[in-house]
């Protein structure tokens, strides 16, 4: 039987954040994650409800964000990105914490017809992704659902990209940094939460410091998904 994934959502827009921003991006919304960020912009792909469980149709485009999700195959994925004549190449898997799943099948499906994979994850869990895949790992301390940032997931990691919005987070990435230090040819950007202007300026001022990189979520300055 081939695996299937819980998907909350699947559509086509413009990646917003970190190394890949401006670039044309088939979005792969996993549902569920039990990390629990108090901030978290997605927190309606917490839970998986049995109840919440729609067809293909159901998530495809959604018009706005919603706990809806339907168990999608590989196959189901890539056949449903040639029904809605999706260009970009550039897929981005993300959730939710997509690494609670093996996506390795999904990467055996797509990588052979020419999509390059992008995973975003909290690091906090093993990660099951093709040798190719991308992998932003944007890490988590202190959360309250308890999950600890993996160094094997620190070692993977072709980007890290940090959330911060006070001087304690930036303290706490620091403390991982030394304890699970990056690749040396890996970028670091900080990622103001929710456009806040003191984040911003925290970030600004941060990254010019450390020689770091901004990100600011672009797709919500321009108003789209
Ligand atoms: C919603 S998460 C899903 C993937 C995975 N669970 C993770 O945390 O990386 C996608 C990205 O959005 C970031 N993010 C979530 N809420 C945010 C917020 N309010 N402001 C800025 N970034 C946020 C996360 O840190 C992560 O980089
Ligand atoms: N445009 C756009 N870029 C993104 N980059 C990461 C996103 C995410 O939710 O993981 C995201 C998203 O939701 N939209
Ligand atoms: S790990 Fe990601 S999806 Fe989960 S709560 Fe945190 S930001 Fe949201
Ligand atoms: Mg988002």
């Amino acid at each position: 039987m081939s695996t299937a994934y819980p998907i909350n959502e699947i559509f086509e827009t413009i990646q917003g954040e970190g190394q890949f921003t401006g670039v044309p991006s088939i979005f792969v919304r996993l549902q569920g994650c039990p990390v629990g960020c108090p901030w978290c912009d997605t927190q309606h792909t917490w839970e998986l409800k049995e109840a919440a469980r729609v067809g293909a149709s159901g998530v495809v485009n959604k018009a706005g964000p919603s706990e809806q999700w339907a168990e999608l195959s590989a196959a189901d994925i890539v056949a449903l990105f040639r029904e809605q004549g999706y260009q970009a190449k550039h897929v981005v898997i993300t959730g939710g914490e997509p690494a609670m799943y093996d996506l390795r099948p999904l990467a055996a499906e797509l990588e052979p017809l020419g999509y390059r994979l992008q995973i975003e994850t909290s690091g906090t869990f093993t990660l099951l992704v093709s040798a190719d895949t991308w992998v932003t790992v944007s890490p988590k301390l202190d959360m309250p659902g308890g999950y600890l940032v993996r160094p094997d997931c620190m070692q993977r990691a072709d980007e890290i990209k940090y959330p911060v919005a006070m001087q304690k987070h930036i303290d706490a990435l620091d403390n991982l940094l030394s304890r699970c230090p990056p690749r040396p040819e890996v970028s670091i950007s900080l990622q103001p939460i929710s456009q806040r202007p003191r984040a911003t300026e925290l970030a600004i001022k941060t990254c010019i410091a450390r020689n770091w990189r901004l990100s600011v979520q672009l797709h919500k300055y321009l108003n789209i998904e």
